[in-house]
């Protein structure tokens, strides 16, 4: 069954309604997020969410890696100059890979940057479609778990230390250590979906093209109007489609009965899109957020509710600060989009502009 809107989302994350091992289709699990957190439920989630809320909503740890990402931004960008045509999606995954690769801590030639890059974002690109960008998603996997539980287990010989990658391999539950495939499935859960930030960014070249009205606020360095910008962003433009988890026990939504056991399908893109909660909800205005006190359950790209209790995403607050800092350096560049086909290609999930976009630095 599927729900929209605010009351839905509430009612999907509320206490004891839904439960999540069982729900993933095996495909996303084995491509895009792995055997942990993601399908725990209960006390089981809240030991390991405990992890992730420690490693990723410090402040300061997000401040140090939005500055990061803005420093290799700059250095990648100065690389980009000289006329010639560059993708906004493949450079900045590459600037992404590398600065969440350095501030988790993972061993400097552990990986080519490239081939970490492009395994990442397979993960991304191929969970939700069968062919060869599935298998690719599945190699990728099988490939970086193997790595990962390696460099996890190098770090167990060492003195622990603060970086993501000591923190998860000394990380325990129980009084017992994760075992190495689970640490380095959860690492991934770290520096793949950080990765993943790059969709936005290229949503963001998209929108600087069609809205160019947008551009000044951000030039100018104004955050609250960033802040306004990143979110609309994560409103306008499609992601993950929608959230599923079953029933644990009968349950009645809106008059309607959901056995136990049945699947529930959170429609994301569609609460995004309806205007009783976003009046002309198919408008680019990042002034709808301006003053706006955005509910718990209100806008849900990264889902709904408490990040440190539930299932919500506990890298938001890194998203939205990653993508602040590289939406103002992308409208402050000069650049250009030569000839090319800018549509959102609708056909892939997640979906993505379909030229990149490319653009021409001067
Ligand atoms: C492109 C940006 C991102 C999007 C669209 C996104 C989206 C989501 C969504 C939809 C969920 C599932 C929520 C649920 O099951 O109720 C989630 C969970 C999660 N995300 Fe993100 N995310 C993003 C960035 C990040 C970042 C940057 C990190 C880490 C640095 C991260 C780490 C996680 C983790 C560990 C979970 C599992 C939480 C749990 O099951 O308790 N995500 N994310």
């Amino acid at each position: 069954m599927a729900v929209s809107g605010p009351d839905a989302a509430r009612f999907f994350y509320g206490e004891d309604n839904l439960e999540r091992h069982d729900a993933l289709p095996a495909p996303v699990v084995d491509t895009l997020f792995g055997r942990g957190v993601h399908t725990l439920d209960d006390q089981a989630h809240k030991a390991r969410k405990a992890l992730f809320v420690a490693l990723l909503m410090h402040q300061d740890g997000i401040d140090t890696l939005a500055a990061l990402t803005g420093k290799i931004f700059d250095e990648a960008a100065d690389g980009w100059r000289g006329g010639k045509p560059v993708s906004l999606f493949d450079g900045t995954a590459k600037v992404l890979a590398d600065a969440v690769s350095r501030w988790t801590g993972v061993p400097e030639n552990a990986f080519d940057l490239d081939a970490l890059t492009a395994d990442l974002l397979a993960m991304v690109d191929g969970f939700a479609t069968l062919g060869p960008r599935h298998v690719r998603a599945r190699v990728a996997r099988v490939r970086l778990e193997r790595r990962f539980a390696e460099i996890i287990e190098a770090a167990r010989r060492q003195e622990p230390t603060d970086t993501a990658v000591s923190r998860t391999a000394h990380h325990r539950e129980d009084g017992h250590l994760l075992d190495a495939g689970t640490a380095a499935v959860e690492l991934i859960n770290i520096i793949r979906p950080t990765t993943a930030v790059t969709w936005f960014v290229a949503f963001a070249g998209h929108a600087l093209d069609r809205w160019p009205g947008t551009r000044a606020r951000l030039r100018a360095g104004d955050d609250e109007y960033t802040l306004a910008f990143v979110h609309e962003l994560r409103r306008f433009y499609p992601f993950a489609p929608f959230l599923g988890a079953r029933a644990r026990h009968d349950l009645t939504f809106q008059h309607t009965s959901i056995p136990a056991g049945a699947l529930v399908l959170l429609d994301i893109y569609g609460q995004h899109h309806d205007q009783r909660v976003w009046p002309d909800p198919y408008e680019f205005r990042p002034e709808r957020f301006l003053g706006r006190r955005v509910g718990a359950f209100e806008l849900i790209p990264q889902g709904g509710g408490d990040p440190r209790t539930g299932h919500r995403c506990p890298g938001e607050k890194i998203t939205v600060a990653v993508l602040g800092t590289l939406v103002q350096r992308l409208a402050r560049l000069d650049y250009y989009l030569p000839p090319q086909n800018t549509a959102i290609d609708l056909s892939r999930v997640p979906a993505r502009v379909r030229s990149g976009p490319r653009i021409v630095l001067s």
